[in-house]
């Protein structure tokens, strides 16, 4: 079987450096491209410390996709340039799997009517710990039985966006199997803005930023008498990749965009 080839955006990144020597050491992929906004001309195998590679890191996805065919783009750049790569991945016919954070539901919905268009698709994760997949999918679960949820995610703090892509997923996912409603006591007040965390659709989601985090998600789900805590940790970027090897391998069979990886895995 032919490699599946793959340009890599944000490849000098904590992530993007991952997923170059996923695919180094992977059988079945091949690194076609890498993409950065440091580090310019220089080999992307020294850039990550695994010696050379021979692949040059380009400037833009533009350049990238002119200087080498890929069957797939993986993005994990920064939340303002994922919608622009997806134009770019989509008029040169290739597949993305982007876990860079910054989209919601409806964004990926549209985004997956046009790639279904022209008979490609692709993946996007907020998050590719399969651990972390299953923490949410056990909150919507439980939230059916215990409807009265907090979310409180605990990140690194050179993470630029807030709440993380994980604690909107998990939103989306538990307002999926509750009907809305109103948490905490009616007449509550913040004496300073912000004490009970940003509210959407009936949630209220804690964000906390700190040196020596890598990616940590509690969700807190309420009832008389009794407190469920449900809690994932990510405690290197490593154990984002198997997720990250499976969507690049179902993208190339997949029609429109997948929005999570629960929808990957069996049952
Ligand atoms: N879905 C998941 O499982 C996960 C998702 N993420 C998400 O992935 C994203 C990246 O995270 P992380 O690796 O920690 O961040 P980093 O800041 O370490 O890496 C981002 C990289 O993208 C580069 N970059 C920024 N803009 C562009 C662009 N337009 N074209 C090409 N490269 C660009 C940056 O280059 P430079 O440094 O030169 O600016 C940097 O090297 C975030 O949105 C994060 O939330 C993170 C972990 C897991
Ligand atoms: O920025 C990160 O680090 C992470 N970002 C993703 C998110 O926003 O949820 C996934 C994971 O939490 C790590």
């Amino acid at each position: 079987m032919k490699p599946i080839r793959i340009i890599v955006a944000g490849a000098k990144g904590r992530m993007g450096s991952e997923v170059i020597r996923l695919i180094q050491r992977e059988e079945g992929l091949e690194l076609a491209a890498a993409v950065s906004r440091s580090g310019i001309g220089e080999d992307i195998g020294e850039a990550v410390g695994i010696g050379r590679l021979e692949v040059p890191i380009h400037a833009t996805l533009s350049e990238a996709l002119l200087a080498a065919k890929a069957d797939v783009l993986v993005d994990f750049t920064v939340p303002d340039s994922v919608e622009k790569h997806l134009e770019l991945a989509l008029q040169a016919g290739i597949r993305p799997v982007v876990g860079t954070s910054g989209l919601d539901e409806t964004t990926v919905e549209t985004w997956s009517q046009r790639f279904r268009e022209q008979g490609l698709g692709g993946v996007v994760a907020p998050n590719f710990a399969i651990g972390a997949v299953l923490m949410m999918m056990f909150a919507a679960k439980a939230a059916r039985y215990m409807p009265h949820v907090e979310i409180i995610e605990m990140h690194h703090d050179r993470k630029l966006d807030a709440p993380s892509g994980t604690a909107v997923k998990t939103a989306e996912m538990v307002t999926q199997s509750r009907q809305e409603i109103k948490q905490g006591h009616p007449e509550e007040t913040e004496t300073w803005d912000g004490a009970r965390g940003a509210y959407k659709n009936g949630f209220r989601v804690h964000s906390v930023r700190l040196p020596g985090l890598v990616a940590h998600q509690e969700v807190l789900l309420g009832g008389p008498g009794q407190l469920l805590t449900i809690r994932h940790d990510s405690l290197n970027r490593e154990s984002f990749m198997p997720g990250v090897k499976l969507a690049v391998e179902r993208a190339m069979e997949l029609e429109g965009l997948v929005y999570g990886l629960e929808h990957l895995l069996g049952d």
